[in-house]
């Protein structure tokens, strides 16, 4: 779908073309692709093969029939062809046009596009997909919405993520502490999705959206990374990558159970498995540290597998690790000291 909504976004001559027929009012039916399986499907018509052009469409829009157009959207191939799907697919559509498209994107698998004559709505269908384009206007004013709301999120998300790490050098994470991160967390990621889904539609309209999007939460992926390997319980690439994606398929009454989540992380559960204390490996203390390569902090937390031990570490054990010197034991040391200065100043109590 969002290849789907990506071609025909604003901005794109195919968009516009879409928009003209639109206001033309005279309807069209387009299939994107000529594959043998459209061939069997096609009967008569003219053969255009000219470069595809949004004026070009809606001059052709005005005859009866199809319009086919290259894979790629940039010639148009034929006009005023009849399209015969075989009539056993099933359709929910009543008109003959969309009918026939349907059936079409059904039977072929390529995407087809029907501009209704009488109710001024663009529909694209693929497959088993289909999708009726919203107006601009109200997609726009959706996702403002949505933009705020992940404000509010991310002000909620910053102050649990700042607790977070403050208890971590107390050495006083709770799982529940964890699970409630991984729950706010989780949620800004759903709304940022809901907004890149509206950013696809509009197009070029959503270039503003975009930026925000980016500003407020582009690097919250990542972050959302480095919390499951600073708490999951097997540190696997391959682990990592399973809960992550396990989490972005709950359903959101399971992602409000905090037990779920922790077993999820790996833990078995006990009755008192809320309360039970856990440290971080340090990879999101690590990621902070300004210029420290991956490997480095690959190697540290091997060496001292919890941040715990890595704050307590002297200058000389620090240095003892693969790729550290002695100045940089000291910028780990000094820097790691700043972070937590700094939570315990943001931490609200
Ligand atoms: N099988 C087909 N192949 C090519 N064109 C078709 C086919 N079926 C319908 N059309 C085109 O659709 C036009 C309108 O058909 P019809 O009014 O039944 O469609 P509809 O789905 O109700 O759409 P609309 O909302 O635009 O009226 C036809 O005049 C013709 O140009």
């Amino acid at each position: 779908m969002t290849q789907i909504l990506q071609l025909v976004a604003p901005g794109t001559p195919f968009r516009e073309g879409l928009e003209n027929v639109l206001r033309a009012k005279t309807g069209a039916l387009l299939v994107v692709g000529y594959s043998p399986e459209v061939m069997e499907i096609v009967d008569g018509g003219f053969s255009i093969n000219c470069d595809f052009s949004p004026n070009y469409l809606y001059e052709l829009a005005k005859m009866d029939g199809a319009i086919i157009l290259s894979e790629d959207i940039k010639r148009i191939l034929y006009a005023n062809t009849q399209l015969i799907p075989d009539s056993s697919i099933p359709s929910i559509e009543t008109g003959i046009r969309h009918r026939t498209a349907e059936r079409v994107a059904k039977q072929t698998g390529k995407l087809v596009v029907s501009i209704s004559q009488r109710r001024n709505v663009i529909t694209v269908y693929q497959g088993n997909l289909r999708y009726s384009l919203k107006d601009i206007g109200v997609i726009l004013t959706k996702a403002n919405q949505a933009i705020q709301t992940l404000e509010k999120y991310k002000t909620v998300l910053d102050q649990a993520f700042t607790n977070l790490g403050a208890s971590e050098f107390e050495e006083l994470v709770t799982l529940h502490e964890v699970a409630n991160v991984i729950q706010r967390l989780e949620m800004v990621l759903r709304v940022k999705n809901e907004i890149k889904r509206y950013i696809n539609e509009l197009g070029t309209e959503g270039r503003l959206i975009s930026m925000q999007l980016e500003e407020l939460v582009g690097n919250t992926d990542a972050e959302a990374l480095l919390l499951i390997k600073d708490y999951c319980r097997e540190n696997t690439e391959e682990k990592v990558r399973e809960i992550s994606a396990t989490l972005k398929r709950m359903s959101s009454e399971e992602l409000l159970d905090q037990q779920h989540i922790i077993r999820l992380l790996g833990y078995p559960y006990t009755n008192t498995m809320m309360e039970e204390t856990v440290s971080p490996r340090g990879y999101r203390m690590l990621h902070k540290l300004p210029r420290l390569p991956a490997v480095i902090i690959h190697n540290l937390v091997e060496r001292f597998e919890r941040l715990p031990h890595m704050v307590m570490a002297t200058i000389e054990e620090l240095d003892e690790v693969d790729g550290i010197g002695e100045v940089r034991a000291r910028a780990i040391k000094e820097g790691l000291k700043r972070i937590q200065e700094q939570l315990f100043i943001d931490r609200h109590i």
